[in-house]
């Protein structure tokens, strides 16, 4: 096993002439925090659809543990929970049969005991039997969360996780992220939230027009300056 967990070499993503991904290369170790900003169309989404499989590099390579993402076996993908802008939900079944849905689809054994003890840290514990239909923005939010999380992924990737909260619901969202980060889970957040961004990371990358402009420990970046290297960077 190496202490490289997430390694990327010079990944480029071409839509037709458009190259929304630059040869970017960097790599995390197990366990870290990386929050990832930038202007609109700089690439961040498509960063995390590389590396969630949505999408396939153009070129370039992706090594988890050493290994070459094409070659590793179909059910790795059960190591990543995703969160991005399609809450991926059934609106005609119930907040708890969705979730007993995916349970089934990871093949979970505990799934009853999981499904309480993650509604009730989304707070959504007394809504299980409603039709998600019903649900507003922020509690579809709330539970695409909640199944992302269900069966406790290695790696957490998230996409603009708090659009649609309220403040109530980005505070338990933030204590969920940092109890995940505890448990050496490694986590990757595109947000506009430099604030948010920053407190909750170990690492900060900055993306402009496909590349990564900036990578650094968060200990290295004092917090009264980041927001002006942020706007030096993509100025
Ligand atoms: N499926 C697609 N087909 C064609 N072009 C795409 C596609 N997806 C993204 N793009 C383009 O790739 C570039 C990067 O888009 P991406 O969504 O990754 O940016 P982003 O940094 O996440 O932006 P935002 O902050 O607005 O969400 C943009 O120019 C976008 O228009």
């Amino acid at each position: 096993m190496t202490s490289k967990l997430i390694k990327l070499d010079e990944i480029t993503k071409r839509y037709g002439y458009l190259e929304a991904l630059k040869k970017v290369s960097f790599y995390l170790e197990r366990g870290e925090f990386l929050s990832i900003f930038g202007p609109n169309g700089a690439g961040k989404s498509t960063l995390l659809k590389v590396l969630s499989s949505q999408t396939r590099p153009s070129s370039g390579q992706i090594f988890f543990d050493g290994i070459k993402l094409g070659d590793l076996p179909n059910d790795f993908r059960r190591n990543f929970g995703v969160i991005s802008h399609q809450p991926f939900l059934y609106e005609n079944l119930s907040a708890e049969a969705n979730l007993k849905f995916y349970g089934k689809i990871y093949g979970l054994t505990d799934v009853g005991r999981r499904i309480d003890d993650i509604l009730k840290k989304v707070e959504l514990s007394d809504r299980k039997d409603d039709y998600v239909r019903n649900f507003s923005r922020g509690m579809l939010q709330r539970l695409s969360i909640a199944r992302s999380l269900l069966h406790d992924p290695e790696i957490i990737l998230l996409d603009e996780p708090y659009t649609g909260l309220d403040q109530h619901a980005s505070y338990i969202l933030s204590n969920i992220l940092k109890e995940q980060f505890n448990h050496s889970k490694t986590i990757i957040m595109v947000t506009h939230n430099l604030n948010r961004g920053y407190d909750l990371a170990s690492k900060i990358a900055i993306m402009k027009r496909g590349k990564i402009v900036f990578f650094d420990d968060k200990v290295n970046i004092p917090k009264y300056e980041f927001e002006d290297i942020y706007l030096a960077k993509v100025s």
